[in-house]
């Protein structure tokens, strides 16, 4: 198996390379690619720490030596935010990058898995499945949004509001990842119920956990370690459906089949080519009901904003 991480001597991309250093299986190649000249000394610290998983480093000009023969590429690539801006605000420094490392994989590993990290998602993801298109060689089945750090975060917020165990919780979220387009679904948490003024503070702290984090870095940049943990976590899924493993679902924005907007975070079900199928989300209360409607038009300009970025 071969995981290549686009950004990989950033908060994030470092974070998430220790961790599947130690969590991919034996004999994995990571491959680690940046812009930042530190990156081949990052591949060698990560090459000291003793499992079977081999480390290779690769500066600015080796795209496409990085990428070539990649199963999964994640890109965390690209500015974080700092306090006073929005996910939006990072469109037009981040698209750019995100187009030019689509098109490395397009001409290196068109068969890959990517996973894109970089904001704003929702904005990133139309742009590489537009330069995939382009190129002919997009499958909507093998590009997904990363929005694990919803799920975790909800996971601990949940976990840490009722008392449970957080091993155990699961809280779904679907939509996008900025602002009222995260729509966790405290509907559907098993064995707890919220009040309704539990879920009117509950939701929006999911919402704005991000900006929780960019306030309290205070200009030192946005979530990375946590962040680090939902990409590796969200990794691990990917492989595992790869590896033939059965009934591995996770959730992912992606091009599926919701009908609420072109992409849409939504359970899947992992294999050996991505998404095997497209899962509903199933009931929503009345408030979830309503906050998904509310979220669609700024969901829908965000995608509009990147797909016309490659298209115009
Ligand atoms: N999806 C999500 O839930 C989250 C997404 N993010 C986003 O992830 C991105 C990265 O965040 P951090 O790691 O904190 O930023 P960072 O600034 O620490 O790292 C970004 C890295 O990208 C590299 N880079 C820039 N242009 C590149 C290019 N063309 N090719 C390869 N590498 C390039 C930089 O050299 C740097 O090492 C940001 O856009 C941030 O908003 C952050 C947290 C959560
Ligand atoms: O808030 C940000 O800018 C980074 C991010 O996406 C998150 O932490 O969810």
């Amino acid at each position: 198996m071969k995981v290549t991480v686009l950004g990989a001597a950033g908060g994030i991309g470092q974070a998430l390379s220790l961790l599947l250093k130690t969590q991919l299986p034996a004999g994995s190649e990571l491959s680690l690619y940046d812009v930042a000249p530190v990156v081949p000394g990052v591949a060698v610290d990560l090459s000291h720490i003793p499992t079977a998983v081999s480390v290779n480093g690769y500066g600015k000009e080796d795209l496409d030596s990085a990428l070539a023969g990649s199963d999964v590429v994640l890109i965390p690539a690209g500015m974080p935010r700092k306090p006073g801006m929005d996910r939006a605000d990072l469109f037009a420094v981040n698209a750019g990058i995100i187009k030019t490392l689509a098109e490395g994989i397009v001409k290196n590993c068109p068969k890959a898995l990517v996973g894109v990290i970089t904001n704003p998602v929702n904005g990133t993801v139309p742009i590489v499945a537009e330069v995939f298109k382009k190129a002919g060689t997009y499958e909507a089945n093998r590009v997904f949004g990363v929005t694990t750090l919803d799920v975790i975060r909800s996971e601990a917020f949940v976990a840490e509001l009722k008392g449970l165990d957080v091993a155990t919780t699961k809280v779904p979220v679907i939509g996008g990842h900025s602002g009222t387009t995260i729509l966790p679904l405290l509907s559907q948490v098993e064995g707890v119920a919220f009040t309704d003024e539990e879920v009117a503070a509950l939701t929006p702290r999911i919402q704005n956990a991000g900006t929780e984090v960019v306030n309290a870095k205070a200009g030192g940049g946005s979530a990375t370690l946590s962040m680090g943990a939902a990409a590796a976590r969200f990794c691990m899924s990917l492989i595992k459906g790869l590896q033939g493993e059965a009934n591995v679902i996770d959730y992912a924005y992606v091009e599926g089949n919701t009908g609420d907007a072109q992409y849409f975070a939504q359970p899947v079900r992992l294999g050996k080519n991505g998404v095997e199928e497209y899962l509903p989300y199933g009931e929503l209360s009345a408030f979830e009901q309503k906050a998904k409607n509310d979220m669609l038009a700024t969901l829908n300009k965000d995608i509009q904003e990147g797909v016309d970025f490659i298209n115009q």
